[in-house]
């Protein structure tokens, strides 16, 4: 049968991209998107205001919704320091399985856990299963409309600390109208808007950056 986008991209990172080489990889997939086949990455121009916001917040642990392809998992993991971890969960085996061969291919295995299944099913299961308390980095990029519900479920799973940051793809193509409404109107969330571009258009896009304010913020003095 057809191969499907993201085996082509494949395709072509494994005939354009250095083995070990992360950077080479992340250019040869936004070559790709750019000149070939349109697909669903954060992008060169959204890369950046990640890579900007992983190197401030230098996270031992991450957790990313949505690896699609694993090419913010690249632009993650290659910023991390050595013994930090970033588990990533995606919903559709195929495109894990692509996933796991882009960021086997940049060399970056040992510093990311891909799991399958559904934010909803997995977040519970952090503590248990991967043996992590918190998380100081979260990045959203996985279904629009469960942005609130997990991020609300993190909350009360006292899986963000004072001081973690939740960072959204896509607040505004397709859009996170919810999401962006809740974090933007408790006066003790500190959200700030990176105005961008759909990845590889002119479309208007942009991230949110917010800072969880910690437990007891938002309760009386
Ligand atoms: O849907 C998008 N990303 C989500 C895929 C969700 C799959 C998962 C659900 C799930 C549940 N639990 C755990 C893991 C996961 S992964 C998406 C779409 C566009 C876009 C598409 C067309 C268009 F015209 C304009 C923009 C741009 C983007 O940057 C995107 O990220
Ligand atoms: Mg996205």
């Amino acid at each position: 049968t057809r191969s499907s986008r993201p085996q082509r991209m494949l395709a072509h990172v494994k005939r354009h991209a250095a083995r070990g080489d992360p950077q080479s990889v992340i250019d040869a997939i936004d070559y790709f998107c750019r000149h070939k086949e349109w697909a669903m990455n954060v992008g060169d121009e959204k890369g950046t205001i990640l890579d900007s916001v992983v190197c401030e917040v230098s996270p031992g642990a991450v957790l990313e919704l949505g690896t699609y392809c694993g090419y913010s998992t690249m632009r993650i993991a290659r910023l991390l320091a050595p013994g930090a971890r970033l588990i990533t969960l995606e919903f559709n085996p195929a495109n894990a399985a692509v996933a796991r061969q882009v960021i086997a291919w940049a060399g970056l295995e040992h510093k990311v856990q891909l799991v399958e299944g559904s934010s909803g099913d997995l977040i519970p299961q952090m503590r248990e299963k991967f043996g992590i308390d918190s998380f100081d980095l979260v990045f959203l990029d996985h279904w629009k409309d469960w942005y609130l519900p997990d991020t609300r479920l993190m909350e009360e799973l006292g899986l963000l600390h004072k001081g973690s940051v939740l960072l959204a793809d896509n607040v505004i193509c397709p859009g996170a109208p919810e999401y962006l409404a809740y974090v933007r109107s408790s006066p003790r969330y500190d959200s700030r808007y990176f105005k961008s571009h759909l990845e590889y258009t002119y479309v208007e896009d942009g991230l949110e950056k917010s800072v969880f304010p910690g437990a007891s913020a938002g309760s009386r003095p």
